[in-house]
């Protein structure tokens, strides 16, 4: 798992870093300087325009350094400095001097001295990263300004200048550089891992700087970045006399009238996930479309026509995940708090059964110990009984959330967040925006339960499931593009996410 720290742990590790390698700080700035300057020649043309503005600080040492790097390889360039009051970093000032030694560089001190910036030029900012502690005003403010109505791709080194690390809901929207891409150094950085990082940073690319490890592994944290190798670990491994008992039964309460896609969804999707034997309970107008569509699950009928409404007895066989298009009826409510009575081990709870649980206390208190919920951000709004202001708020209040219920949360979005009942956060790294889509959800749910059927503890059930999902997404996308794939096809490519796992 990669750590994600904030500020005070960076500046922790960056030190201990120096001491422990043996080298200056401006050493480490160089290192941090070339790995970027690595990773963004890809992504230059020698014949565009470039424009770098860098601060004062060390992030402005930075962009001076990637200046110089950039002008050995032939790349043509425009440096400018935003310093109102001159007052440089020491190793800001070390790359200032050779940078000054090659080529122009110009000081911005106030709103008169800013370039007209052209169009078709590229823009690297270098201004502010870790070290912001304050909204940007004056001649920084109007650089961000000039530098966002440019509507040049920028690469932000580190942070997009002007963004915390952590917290943004004190922010001036408008003091920050909206960024085609972040290279950010070593750790992903909490605010761009959040939903409010939309505007100003499309792609994050974090970057290796070689960072004592032993200082990392030290480093305390309760947020975690999920790589590969560690979704890589989760699945269990079948053996050769295993037989369909030993991948367990899963139970999927799922669909109403006119929402029976999300049942065959969702089953289709625990199919291909691996569970031994798959019930649908679904209302009584969804027998022959589950059967049809979907032959391989066997079929309870509800006693209702367009709604669930009960469960049957025996249930403690099955893992269970309910919610999937079974809308919000009385009787459909009544079911939930039946099963919640009857039913104590971890289950997985998503879509209408949280809106049901969002308007009754009492069902909150019911939800079985360990259970995993998968709201997206407006469902657990709802939960939450109002909106958050932003995604920071909505994890803190997750975190208690999950902590004061015993529960699993996945919070869905771009990097789906996954908060245990300690606080931790598991930040999911696959998935694409072609996953955004009526249906992806179902899928996800299908998943989740049927790696709980197959024995998963709850918290690798959610890890590994949203891992898969994500990933399956990312095939998908690949072979159908973002704009025409469809929940379906991820679930075609559950199969070749597990090989890629491999
Ligand atoms: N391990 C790593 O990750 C490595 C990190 N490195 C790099 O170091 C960067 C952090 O550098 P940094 O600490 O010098 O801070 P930076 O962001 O340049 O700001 C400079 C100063 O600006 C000030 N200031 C703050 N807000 C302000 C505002 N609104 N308006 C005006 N001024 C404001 C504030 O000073 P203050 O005014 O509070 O005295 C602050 O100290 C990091 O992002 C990365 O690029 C690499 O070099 C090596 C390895
Ligand atoms: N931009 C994105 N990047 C990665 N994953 C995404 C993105 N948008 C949506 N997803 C994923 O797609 C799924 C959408 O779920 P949900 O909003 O419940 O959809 P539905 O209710 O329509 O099934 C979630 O797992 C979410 O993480
Ligand atoms: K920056």
């Amino acid at each position: 798992m990669v750590k994600i720290f904030n500020v005070s742990q960076i500046k922790k590790i960056d030190g201990c870093t120096v001491i422990n390698q043996g080298i200056t700080s401006i050493d480490l700035m160089e290192r941090a300087s070339l790995a970027v300057a690595e990773k963004l020649i890809r992504f230059l043309d020698p014949d565009q325009c470039i424009l770098v503005f860098a601060g004062t600080g060390n992030n402005g040492g930075d962009a001076l350094a990637i200046a110089r790097i950039l002008l050995s390889r032939h790349f043509k360039l425009y440096v400018y400095i935003v310093a109102p009051d001159e007052l440089f970093s020491d190793d800001c000032l070390v790359n200032k001097e050779c940078l000054e030694r090659l080529t122009d560089v110009k000081l911005i001190k106030e709103n008169q001295d800013i370039p007209h910036i052209p169009e078709d030029c590229i823009v690297i900012d270098g201004l502010f990263g870790s070290g912001l502690n304050r909204p940007l005003e004056g001649v920084y403010l109007d650089v961000v300004t000039v530098i966002n109505a440019s509507h040049n791709k920028v690469y932000s080194v580190d942070m997009p200048s002007g963004m915390f690390v952590e917290d943004n809901a004190s922010n001036n929207p408008e003091g920050i550089i909206k960024a085609e891409k972040v290279f950010t150094f070593q750790f992903p950085k909490l605010s761009l891992l959040l939903p409010d990082s939309a505007n100003y940073c499309k792609k994050m690319t974090v970057v290796n700087i070689g960072l004592c490890e032993k200082c990392i592994k030290e480093e305390e944290t309760d947020l975690f970045f999920i790589e590969k190798s560690d979704a890589t670990q989760l699945p269990i491994p079948r053996d050769n006399f295993s037989h369909k008992g030993t991948f367990g039964k899963a139970l999927l309460i799922a669909g109403s009238y006119g929402k029976m896609g999300a049942a065959v969804l969702s089953a289709r999707a625990c199919l291909r996930t691996g569970v031994g034997l798959l019930t649908m309970h679904v209302p009584r107008c969804g027998v022959d479309i589950l059967q049809t569509a979907v032959p391989e699950a066997m079929v309870q009928a509800d006693e209702f026509p367009e709604n669930v409404s009960s469960v049957g007895d025996n249930i403690d066989q099955f893992a269970i995940g309910i919610g999937p298009g079974i809308g919000t009826d009385d009787k459909t409510k009544d079911l939930l708090s039946d099963l919640f009575d009857k039913y104590r081990k971890p289950m997985v709870i998503d879509a209408d059964a949280l809106n049901i649980i969002a308007g009754d206390e009492s069902l909150k208190e019911k939800i079985p110990s360990k259970s995993i919920i998968t709201p997206h951000p407006v469902e657990f709004d709802r939960l939450m009984g109002g909106v958050s202001i932003n995604g920071y708020e909505r994890l803190q209040k997750a975190g208690e959330f999950a902590n004061r219920y015993d529960i699993y949360i996945v919070l869905k979005g771009a990097y789906s967040a996954i908060i245990t009942p300690e606080r931790k956060v598991y930040f999911n790294s696959t998935g694409n925006p072609g996953m955004a889509t009526g249906g992806s959800g179902d899928v996800l749910t299908g998943m989740i339960t049927s790696l709980l059927a197959q024995k998963y503890l709850p918290l690798n059930a959610a890890i590994l499931g949203v891992y898969l999902h994500g990933l399956a997404g990312d095939l998908a996308a690949k072979s159908k593009s973002q704009q025409g794939m469809l929940p379906s096809d991820m679930i075609e490519y559950i199969g070749k996410a597990y090989r890629a796992l491999k």
